[in-house]
């Protein structure tokens, strides 16, 4: 459906998107994920044509799009200031995007109204766009960025406006919204739970490049360098040295998988391989936090940077008290070296 190849955007000198490459298939939902000045919003912008790119190819259904304007592209836009027509009541903002499929300006109502039942306001049409909160806002502009059967669908932090709750539950509504229509998504976010939460597949950008892209699962369990580890939230990262299955780090010994590369490395333990024993590295436990499912612990070892561990609710320790721990192979993941990249 899209293919990126080699795509640079650049301003003055600054490659702010540097050769990216980036494929999305009909039907996937694909989330472009990283912290701020990534260069997310300007790779969407790219794609939509509201950016002229500066190098590379962007193909949409096998055409390539260079000098089409972005109304040709066929391409729904949702951006995070929503920019719904205040004046407008909400049948009106809907039926906007319905004409926008150049439908004219009969009566869309039937559609409308189906629209409204898609994102969970049936019945709104009458409403002023002022009296609805920030929630029932976007999904006034998701109706309206769904309206003319866009073949890709773009959004660049839905939801980013909304409080986190309104954005956990709305998100799991989208994520089976298209999954249920078969739209195509390009999603960005600087969110991970969002990201991770409704895509099929993310991709994770640092300084306008690629730098992991995979399952939800596969960059979760396997990040690709320590600045992805770290910006998915890890951070028991140490240097290591690996030889015969066990690596030697600032904590002690630690196992890692087989087929594991030997050598100096840098290491990270997933909090959940951090587990609480009768006997092994000594540790303070510096403070606890109930997170619904289970227990997150910060523990100062007796040698080695703090830890973050995690546990059962029940019989969890309390700040002060004194600890063990042992570490799980399969939550070891010896990282791959970001090349020149100054980590
Ligand atoms: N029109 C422009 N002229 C010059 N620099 C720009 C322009 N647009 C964006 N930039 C710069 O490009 C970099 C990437 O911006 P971009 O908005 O794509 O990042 P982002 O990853 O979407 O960030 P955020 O999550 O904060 O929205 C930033 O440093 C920004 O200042």
């Amino acid at each position: 459906m899209l293919r990126l190849d080699g795509v640079s955007v650049r301003f003055g000198e600054r490659a702010v998107v540097d050769d990216v490459d980036l494929e999305v298939a009909e039907h996937e939902i694909v989330c472009v994920l990283g912290p701020s000045g990534s260069g997310k919003s300007t790779l969407l912008r790219a794609v939509a044509g509201l950016q002229p790119v500066s190098a590379g190819r962007v193909t949409l259904g096998g055409a390539d799009q260079a000098g089409v304007p972005v109304h040709r592209r066929g391409v729904g836009l949702m951006f995070q200031d929503h920019q719904l027509f205040p004046h407008r009541d909400v049948g009106g903002n809907v039926a906007f995007g319905l004409r926008m499929r150049g439908g004219g300006r009969g009566s869309h109502d039937a559609q409308v109204a189906e629209l409204l039942e898609l994102v969970g306001l049936p019945g709104a049409q009458d409403r002023a766009v002022a009296s609805l909160s920030g929630g029932e806002q976007q999904r006034v502009a998701l109706a309206r960025a769904l309206a003319p059967s866009p073949r890709l669908l773009m959004l660049d932090e839905p939801l980013g406006q909304l409080d986190r709750g309104l954005r956990e539950r709305l998100v799991v509504e989208l994520q089976g919204l298209f999954t249920r229509l078969g739209t195509t998504v390009l999603a960005v976010t600087h969110d991970q739970g969002e990201a991770f939460a409704l895509a099929d597949r993310v991709v994770v950008m640092r300084d306008g490049r690629v730098a992991q892209a995979g399952t939800p699962l596969e960059v979760w369990q396997r990040p690709a360098s320590e600045f992805v580890a770290r910006f998915l939230g890890f951070e028991n990262v140490v240097p290591a040295v690996v030889a015969g299955g066990v690596a030697g780090t600032p904590w002690g010994k630690v196992p890692v998988p087989a087929g594991s590369p030997e050598g100096g490395q840098r290491l990270l333990i997933r909090p959940a391989g951090v587990v609480l024993t009768e006997d092994g590295l000594r540790c303070e436990v510096v403070s606890r936090t109930f997170r619904g499912t289970h227990v997150a612990l910060l523990l100062r070892p007796e040698t080695g940077p703090p830890l973050e561990a995690e546990c059962g609710l029940a019989g969890a320790p309390a700040a002060g008290d004194r600890v063990a721990v042992s570490f799980t192979p399969a939550e070891v993941v010896v990282l791959p070296t970001d090349c020149g990249r100054g980590d």
